[in-house]
C-alpha cells in the first residue's frame, strides 16, 4: 500500500515549473552515421496519463527518450513541450522546464546516502539545503525508502536502487517523468509494488509518465495508451487492449518472450 504523499509546507522546488499539458515528438528522425534509429515518429504524452513505449530490442525507444529529454539532438523533426519548440535546449534546460528521467543504469551517487542522493538533486535546482532536505524526506517516505535513508545508495538492493532513481527524478517536481525499464530484474511481487507506485504518479504529482518497459504485464497493466516502435518506426498506438490484438505488434514480437 502506498502512503499518501505529503508535500512539505515550504516547498523549495518550484512545483509550477511548467504548465505544459503535453510533451510531444513531431516527425522525429534520428540518424547515426546514416543508420536511421528513429524514422518519422510522432507521439504525445499527456500530463494525466501513463503512456507506454514498447518495441523489440533496438527499436529506438531509448533514442526517442534521449531526444525527449535533451540528451540527443534530433536529425529532423521537433520536440515540443506545452506547445513550445525546444530546439537547441540542453538536457539541463529540459530538466529545469519540468522533464525528468531515470536511466537503465541507475546513475546514483553510490557513495552517498539515500537521503543525500535525493537532497543534492533537489538542491541542484536551486532549493535551499533545508528545503531540499524537507522535500527529500517527504519523497523517501512516499516511495517507501524512509527507513533506508541513512544507507549508502550502493548498499541498496537493486529494486530499491530503482525506487531511488524514481525518487530523485520526482523530487524535481517534474511535469513529465520518463522511466527507462524500471521493472528490469524485478520479481513478480516487486513488479506489483512498482506498478502501484508508477500508476499513482500522474494523480499524486500531476505528472505525466512515459514508461519504457519490456515487462508486458507491467506496461499493459498501468498504461492508458501504448506506442509501439519497431526498427525505428511507429507500428501502432492504442489502448492496451488494442495493442494486444494488433497484428503488426504480434508479428514484431513473434518468437520473443512477451
Ligand atoms: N549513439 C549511437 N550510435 C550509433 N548507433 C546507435 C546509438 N544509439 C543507438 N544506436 C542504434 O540505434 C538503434 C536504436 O537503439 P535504442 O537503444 O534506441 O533501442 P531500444 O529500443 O532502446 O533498445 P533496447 O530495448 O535494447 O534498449 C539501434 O540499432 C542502436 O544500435
Amino acid at each position: 500500500m502506498i502512503e499518501p504523499y505529503v508535500e512539505p509546507a515550504a516547498p523549495g522546488v518550484d512545483r509550477g515549473l511548467t504548465n505544459a499539458s503535453e510533451l510531444a515528438a513531431d516527425k522525429l528522425v534520428v540518424r547515426f552515421q546514416g543508420l536511421a534509429a528513429i524514422s518519422d515518429v510522432s507521439l504525445k504524452v499527456q500530463r494525466h496519463e501513463v503512456f507506454g513505449l514498447i518495441g523489440p530490442n533496438g527499436a529506438g525507444k531509448t533514442t526517442l527518450v534521449n531526444c525527449l529529454t535533451g540528451f540527443q539532438r534530433p536529425t529532423e523533426g521537433r520536440i515540443i513541450l506545452g506547445g513550445g519548440d525546444t530546439a537547441g535546449w540542453s538536457a539541463s534546460r529540459f530538466r529545469e522546464q519540468g522533464v525528468a528521467r531515470t536511466f537503465q543504469a541507475g546513475r546514483l551517487f553510490k557513495d552517498m546516502t539515500v537521503m543525500e542522493n535525493v537532497e543534492v538533486t533537489a538542491a541542484g535546482l536551486g532549493a535551499s539545503l533545508r528545503s531540499a532536505r524537507k522535500h527529500a524526506k517527504a519523497m523517501l517516505g512516499w516511495i517507501g525508502l524512509a527507513d533506508k535513508a541513512a544507507l549508502h545508495a550502493g548498499a541498496l538492493a537493486y529494486t530499491d536502487q530503482r525506487r531511488l532513481g524514481i525518487a530523485r527524478a520526482l523530487v524535481l517536481s517534474p511535469a513529465f517523468i520518463l522511466l527507462d525499464e524500471p521493472a528490469a530484474g524485478m520479481s513478480d511481487a516487486e513488479c506489483e509494488d512498482l506498478m502501484e507506485l508508477v500508476a499513482s504518479i500522474p494523480r499524486t504529482f500531476t505528472c505525466g509518465v512515459l514508461l519504457i518497459e519490456h515487462n508486458m504485464r507491467v506496461v499493459m497493466g498501468i498504461s492508458q495508451r501504448i506506442h509501439v516502435l519497431d526498427g525505428g518506426r511507429t507500428i501502432a498506438e492504442g489502448t492496451p487492449d488494442e495493442i494486444q490484438r494488433h497484428e503488426a505488434v504480434l508479428a514484431a514480437y513473434l518468437g520473443m518472450e512477451a
